[in-house]
């Protein structure tokens, strides 16, 4: 598990981070504990894997993570707290057959006004407060987990980069205030100090960025360290890069993730239900759909004897390599013909790439990255020919993320409710910034 969050920890965090041993479980979404109550009490403990009791479960874990059979870590996490179990630490988990992720639920405050924000979107009525339920992740309940020795609350929420071939994946935390009205003052002086060049500027961050970048066929992770470097004029590269933006800028992409970022912003500036802090727009593309567009959209028809005009990035490496037709049937060696492939038309057959994988080790300097190309332009070909991406496939999420220092306004104040300007604040600036962006596309 990557270090998302690193120790040591300040001392008023420590308590918080500690309390997680001392949770047990709810299970269902009925149950909706107040944040005054004794939180620990409203759980009942179910241990997933099917043992007797917490301390032997380590026996009924997955390899050595101590994390229950069905359970795996969630591999493109970009930010967010962890949890420690004995030397591991452990972020969000990944349920392996039903396309949930687990949040480890945190501190008992935060825990129970985040469960108690999603159990009050799911029974609703108020008109005001509808529109935000296709702005978040579908909240499943909660669920404790012996994890090692301990059980662990978790917050269960669908997990939006199932499905996703390449996740690209953004966090923008939101607001340049990001400390609650119950804040120690040494929270308070820790936040404001953090992320400056941003959340003064544009009224927002970056805690957290992955991108699975098309033109080298590897992901690239950007932690905080990264994020709190940003200013108002590196935060644009920083949304460039997760945009892929060196392949080519796609307005599809850009369009879907500024729907999603309008129809967010069009509530903000009239809801006057919530106080959001600390809460962030998760964005979230499949790189591997947005290479598809982009070959398309720089293909041209192909010459009489068929090779491929266009200059696009996949191709290019094809064009710096003529094709040797003696080898041009046998895919990787093994005489698996790709005649049939080539004769049935697809737009985007690699025509040469399979044919390069022969080529020999010691004649290539940077054999590693075109290997992985190669196998990328692989896939897009299969995906090509058996229609993965039909046009009904989601490719593209922007959901709102992290309630737990989400505020009914009506808790918090005792005058005229009034719209969430810091949150406002923000979400305005990214959407000028994407804006910005839509015109750039050619
Ligand atoms: N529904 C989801 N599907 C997929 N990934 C998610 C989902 N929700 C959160 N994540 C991932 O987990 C990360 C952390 O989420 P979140 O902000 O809710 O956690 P947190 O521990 O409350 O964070 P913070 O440090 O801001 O308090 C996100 O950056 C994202 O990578
Ligand atoms: O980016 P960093 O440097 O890791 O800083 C963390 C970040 O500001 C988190 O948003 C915050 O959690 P909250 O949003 O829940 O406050 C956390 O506070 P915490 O350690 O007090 O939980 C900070 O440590």
């Amino acid at each position: 598990m990557s270090h998302l969050k690193l120790p040591p920890l300040p001392p008023y965090q420590k308590q918080q981070r500690k309390s997680y041993a001392g949770f047990v479980r709810s299970t269902s979404v009925q149950s909706t504990p107040s944040p005054t109550s004794n939180f620990a009490t409203s759980f009942q403990l179910i241990v997933t894997a099917p043992t007797s009791s917490l301390t032997n479960t380590n026996t009924k874990m997955s390899n050595d993570q101590k994390i229950p059979v069905g359970f795996v870590t969630m591999d493109h996490q970009v930010a967010g707290h962890t949890f420690h179990v004995g030397t591991e630490e452990i972020g969000m988990l990944k349920s392996v057959d039903d396309g949930s992720v687990l949040k480890p639920a945190g501190s008992p405050m935060c825990a129970a006004r985040e469960i108690k924000f999603y159990e009050q979107l799911l029974t609703t009525t108020d008109k005001d407060i509808l529109p935000l339920r296709d702005f978040i992740a579908e909240y499943r309940g909660t669920q404790t987990l012996a994890v090692g020795s301990k059980a662990v609350n978790f917050i269960k929420l669908r997990d939006l980069t199932h499905g996703i071939s390449e996740p690209c994946v953004i966090d923008i935390k939101m607001g340049r205030r990001t400390w609650d009205p119950l804040a120690t003052e040494q929270k308070r002086e820790a936040e404001e100090n953090k992320y400056v060049g941003c959340k003064n500027t544009v009224g927002f961050c970056i805690p957290g960025l992955q991108t699975h970048h098309i033109a080298s066929g590897t992901y690239k992770k950007f932690g905080k360290e990264y994020g709190k470097k940003l200013n108002q004029n590196t935060v644009k590269e920083a949304l460039r890069l997760f945009l892929n933006a060196d392949s080519g800028l796609c307005r599809q992409l850009i369009m879907q993730i500024l729907t999603n970022l309008w129809a967010i912003q069009k509530w903000i500036r009239t809801q006057k239900v919530y106080q959001f802090y600390s809460s962030s727009i998760l964005i979230i593309y499949d790189a591997r759909k947005l290479r598809q567009i982009l070959e398309a959209k720089v293909r041209t028809p192909t010459t009489p004897d068929g090779e491929i005009r266009s200059e696009s990035p996949l191709n290019s490496l094809q064009n710096q390599l003529k094709p040797n037709r003696s080898s041009s049937n046998s895919l990787r060696g093994s005489g698996e013909s790709l005649n049939t492939l080539e004769a049935s038309g697809s737009p985007t057959v690699p025509k040469t790439v399979y044919r390069k994988i022969q080529r020999s080790h010691s004649s290539m300097n940077n054999y590693e990255q075109e290997m992985q190309k190669m196998k990328d332009n692989y896939t897009l070909m299969l995906d090509n020919l058996v229609g993965v991406y039909d046009s009904n496939k989601e490719w593209v999420h922007v959901k709102m993320i992290d309630f737990a220092h989400t505020f009914n306004n009506n808790e918090i104040s005792d005058g005229q409710p009034t719209v969430d300007k810091n949150y406002l604040d923000g979400i305005e600036h990214l959407v000028e910034m994407f804006e910005e962006l839509l015109k750039q596309c050619d």
